[in-house]
């Protein structure tokens, strides 16, 4: 097998910029059913020039390539330790390549290992069968979507719609909410997998299994197939939309599977992955080790770039350009829909940073600056310089707790990251005079072109993702999702899809 390790490097730099074209399908469909002029159509179409520009430069989709999970089936009589060599070594490759970002992290210590490489990271599971061929799939789900994950157990009661039971409508009801949780926050429009039933840790690894499933295939459980058409149709109708901006679609994709459960237990657990549905697969031969064929690549790719359409779109909202350092009345004239266009400095910061800077001074004098919630890919090149490759945004609320103190104790004017941010943080931005930005989730392409060069970095010690990397923009835009005023974009749809969410209430399923 003295191909492998080439056969995996491809499948994981394929998978990592090459969004498979059952998802491309659906994403163009979705933004078939926008309307142009509004902030989901705008989004779509931002997403749509990403995945473009990934397949060109062959550079990761979003930066943040997730962990990387395989599932391996083999003839009987390969040896699966050879396969998991090729494997690691392979991630390693592509890593130091620039096409994975370093992802795994000490839970204890907080370090990041650099390589994709560390306890239980990547993530392999092997199986037999009879056939004469290896069959190798990989997912990369990234930790926003992740985050967004949900297990319910039945009975119970649901925001919105009451009590579950344990039965098909209670499992309706489950996959409903498991939508309207999700909002924004893991770069909607997403794809559900479902695992009905199993013990706690084979209820989720079913669900996950159903994310290896082609989005155009049906359902062999008439049951489950009449589930999955109800809440593709359904959950549509909450409005959240790409992003959480509000739209017409907020779900691409709705697969369901079902195992035995323990007379005591009834366990609904969902698995949600971004529009960035990054898995793929290949056949390979078990004696070179060569890839025969790959998988979910049939069909059409009918995804449309639409440069005019894209025009008339910002058309109906306001536009600004702004360079740091922003002042306290640029920031008050700013109101949610505005679609805001930065030049200059940026910095970003994320978890690690937002901790370290509640108790400690920060290096960079942040006034009137911007941070961005961003963990980017980085390249070193042979002068030591660094160049950003991939650079969307990360989940903003995970910064709920720190963000309003540290906005006010460092005079940071606009923080950009995506999915919204919670009370605190708008309370802080109406107190002080600042404004939350978001940005298209898993646009990182896109966003790493508007960046112009690496001026400097701080924290390091951090890990790439987690470092603060200072960053010169040109022509980078984001919405106002939060003004400085007490508006709330997020605020507004959270409440309008609940209210619509309350609409499913009454059982379908009898
Ligand atoms: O870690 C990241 O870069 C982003 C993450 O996937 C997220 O969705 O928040
Ligand atoms: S940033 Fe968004 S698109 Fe990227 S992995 Fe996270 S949830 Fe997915």
């Amino acid at each position: 097998m003295e191909k492998l390790q080439e056969s995996m490097y491809k499948l994981i730099v394929e998978t990592s910029t090459n969004l498979p074209k059952d998802v491309r399908r659906v994403i163009q469909r979705a933004k078939e059913k926008e309307s142009a002029g509004t902030r989901s159509a705008m989004a779509l179409h931002t997403i749509t020039n990403n995945i473009k520009m990934a397949d060109d430069n062959i550079s990761p989709i979003c930066q943040d390539t997730g962990m990387p999970t395989f599932k391996i089936k083999t003839p009987v009589g390969v040896n699966q330790l050879v396969i998991k060599e090729a494997i690691y070594a392979a991630i390693e490759q592509a890593t130091k390549d620039g096409k994975l970002r370093p992802n795994s992290v000490d839970s204890l210590f907080g370090n990041n290992s650099g390589n994709n490489l560390g306890a239980g990271t990547p993530v392999v599971k092997f199986e037999q069968w009879e056939k004469d061929y290896i069959d190798a799939r990989l997912i990369l789900k990234g930790g926003g979507c992740e985050n967004k994950n949900i297990q319910y157990s039945l009975p119970c009661e649901l925001e919105g719609l009451g009590k579950a039971g344990r039965d098909l409508d209670g499992i309706r009801k489950c996959l409903m909410h498991a939508v309207y949780q999700a909002q924004g926050q893991g770069c909607s429009a997403g794809v559900i997998g479902v695992g009905i039933g199993g013990d706690r840790t084979s209820g989720y690894e079913l669900a996950k299994e159903q994310l290896f499933r082609s989005l155009d295939d049906e359902n062999q459980i008439p049951e489950l197939r009449q589930l999955e058409e109800y809440v593709m149709e359904n959950a549509n109708k909450l409005g959240i939309g790409t992003m959480g901006f509000g739209g017409e679609t907020t779900l691409l994709g709705c697969k369901i599977g079902v195992y035995n459960r323990l007379p005591a237990s009834f366990y609904v657990s969902v698995a949600y992955n971004c529009w960035a549905y990054r898995r793929l697969g290949v056949t390979i031969s078990p004696e070179t080790g060569e890839i025969a064929q790959w998988l979910y690549q049939e069909g059409d790719d009918t995804l449309q770039p639409a440069a005019a359409e894209a025009a008339a779109d910002v058309q109906e909202q306001r536009e600004i350009v702004l360079q740091a350092p922003i002042t306290e009345e640029q920031i008050r004239e700013l109101r949610v829909g505005d679609v805001v266009t930065l030049n200059g400095m940026m910095y970003t910061g994320r978890d690690a940073i937002h901790k370290h800077l509640t108790d400690n001074d920060c290096p960079v004098d942040l006034n009137g600056q911007v941070i961005y919630h961003c963990g980017p890919v980085v390249m070193k090149d042979s002068e030591g310089k660094y160049h950003i490759k991939a650079s969307g945004p990360t989940t903003s609320i995970r910064e709920e707790p720190y963000q309003g103190d540290i906005m006010k104790k460092f005079g940071i004017r606009a923080v950009i990251g995506k999915g919204g941010m919670g009370e605190k943080t708008l309370a802080a931005l109406q107190e002080h005079g600042g404004v939350y930005l978001n940005a298209i989730g898993g646009a990182a392409q896109y966003y790493a072109e508007c960046i112009k060069e690496v001026v400097g970095v701080d924290f390091l010690e951090f890990g790439i993702p987690e470092a603060m990397w200072h960053l010169r923009i040109d022509g980078f835009k984001a919405v106002v999702t939060m003004d400085s005023h007490g508006n709330s974009l997020h605020a507004d749809v959270d409440k309008t899809s609940l209210e619509r969410l309350a609409q499913f209430k009454e059982p379908v399923f009898k």
